[in-house]
C-alpha cells in the first residue's frame, strides 16, 4: 500500500517549522553562544557546542558522539571555519537517526497483507488518544479504510475521547463496557476489520507503568489474542512519547521498551516546549524510529516525521 503523503511539503516545513520555534530559538540562541567571537572550530567551540546540545536535552551520549563525530572532522580536514559548523551539525545529527532515511517518513504499509495493524502504547496523557485520532483521519483522508479498538477499558474516559475522535474522522470505533477485557476488544476490533475488508487498525491501550509486570503481561495477551484473527499483527507498537517532558520521555521510553517490544515512536507536543532536542536523543539511543511528531492540537498537527527536515528546521536560522 506504500506511504501516503497527507502534506504538501510547503504545508508540512510551514507546520513544522512553527511547532518547533521554542525549540529552535533555544538551540539556535546556544549554539551562536557558543561560538560568539570564533572563527575555527577548536577545543573551547567543541566544548560549548557539546554544552549547548546537553542544555537543548539532545542527551549526553547522544551528544557526546555528535561531538566526537565533529572532532574527527575537525581533525582530518585540519582547518574548519565556525561558519561551516551547522552544515556539519546538520549532516552528523541527521546521520545519526535510527531508521533508513528514506523510510522514516511515517508508516510504511506492506502490498502483502491487511488490516495493517497498529497497537499504541504510552502513559496516560501523553497524546496517545490525540494522536491515535490524528491518524485515523489522515489516513481516512488518504482513501483507507481505518476502524479503531478502545482497549483502554479501565477508565471511560479514554473511550468517550476515542469514539469522539472517531466521529471526528469518520471511522468506527470498536468497544466494549468499562472494564472489560482489553485483549477481547482488542479481537472484536481486528476481527470487525478482517469482516469489513479494513486497511488499518489502530488499538488504544491503558498506559500503567506503575506495574511493569501487569503492563507486559497485558500488552503480550492483546498480541498474542490479535494473532489469532491476523498472524502478521501487530505490524507496528507505537509508543507514545510526551516530548515537553524532554529527558524524562526518555527514561518512559526506556522501561516501555522493556516490557515489550516497540517498532516505532511518535513524540507530541514539541509545539509550546524548547526540550524538541530530545527528539534526536531518543531516537539515536533507543535505536527506535521515530515516525510521527505531533506539533499542536489540531488534527493537521500530526507529521511523518522526516529526520533531515527536522534537523533542517532545527538549525534554520543560525547566522554564523
Ligand atoms: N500542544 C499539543 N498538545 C497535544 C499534542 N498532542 C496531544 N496534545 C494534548 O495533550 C492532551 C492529552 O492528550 P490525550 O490524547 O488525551 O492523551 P492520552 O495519552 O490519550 O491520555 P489519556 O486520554 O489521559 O490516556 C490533550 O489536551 C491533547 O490535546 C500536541 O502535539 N501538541
Amino acid at each position: 500500500m506504500g506511504i501516503f503523503s497527507f502534506f504538501s511539503k510547503k504545508e508540512k516545513k510551514e507546520v513544522l517549522d512553527t511547532g518547533l520555534q521554542k525549540t529552535k530559538k533555544s538551540v539556535i540562541d546556544k549554539i551562536t553562544h557558543a561560538i560568539a567571537g570564533k572563527s575555527r572550530v577548536d577545543d573551547e567551540v567543541l566544548d560549548n557546542v557539546e554544552g549547548a546540545l546537553i542544555s537543548s536535552d539532545v542527551g549526553i551520549d547522544t551528544t557526546l558522539e555528535i561531538i566526537s563525530r565533529i572532532e574527527a572532522r575537525v581533525a582530518k580536514e585540519k582547518y574548519v571555519n565556525t561558519s561551516e559548523l551547522t552544515s556539519i551539525l546538520k549532516e552528523e545529527i541527521s546521520a545519526l537517526f535510527a531508521g533508513d532515511p528514506t523510510e522514516t517518513e511515517g508508516f510504511v504499509f506492506p502490498d502483502d497483507h491487511k488490516p495493517f495493524v497498529i497497537m499504541v502504547v504510552g502513559v496516560n496523557g501523553v497524546g496517545k488518544t490525540t494522536t491515535i485520532g490524528k491518524l485515523a483521519y489522515q489516513f481516512k483522508q488518504a482513501g483507507l479504510k481505518v476502524v479503531l479498538g478502545a482497549a483502554d477499558t479501565f477508565r471511560a474516559a479514554a473511550v468517550d475521547q476515542l469514539c469522539i475522535w472517531g466521529e471526528r474522522a469518520g471511522v468506527p470505533v470498536i468497544k466494549q463496557q468499562m472494564g472489560s477485557d482489553p485483549a477481547s476488544v482488542a479481537f472484536d476490533t481486528v476481527s470487525h476489520a478482517v469482516a469489513s475488508g479494513a486497511d488499518v487498525v489502530i488499538i488504544d491501550t491503558a498506559g500503567r507503568l506503575h506495574n511493569k509486570v501487569g503492563l507486559m503481561n497485558e500488552l503480550t495477551k492483546i498480541k498474542n489474542v490479535m494473532k489469532k484473527v491476523v498472524a502478521t499483527a501487530p505490524d507496528e507498537i507505537l509508543l507514545v512519547l510526551d516530548g515537553s517532558t524532554g529527558q524524562n520521555a526518555f527514561e518512559q521510553a526506556k522501561q516501555f521498551i522493556k516490557a515489550t517490544d516497540v517498532t516505532s515512536l511518535a513524540i507530541t507536543k514539541l509545539d509550546g516546549t524548547a526540550k524538541g532536542g530530545a527528539v534526536i536523543g531518543i531516537s539515536h539511543e533507543l535505536n527506535v524510529p521515530v515516525r510521527y511528531i505531533g506539533l499542536g492540537e489540531q488534527i493537521n498537527d500530526l507529521q511523518p516525521f522526516n529526520n533531515r527536515e527536522f534537523v533542517e528546521s532545527l538549525f534554520e536560522g543560525i547566522n554564523l
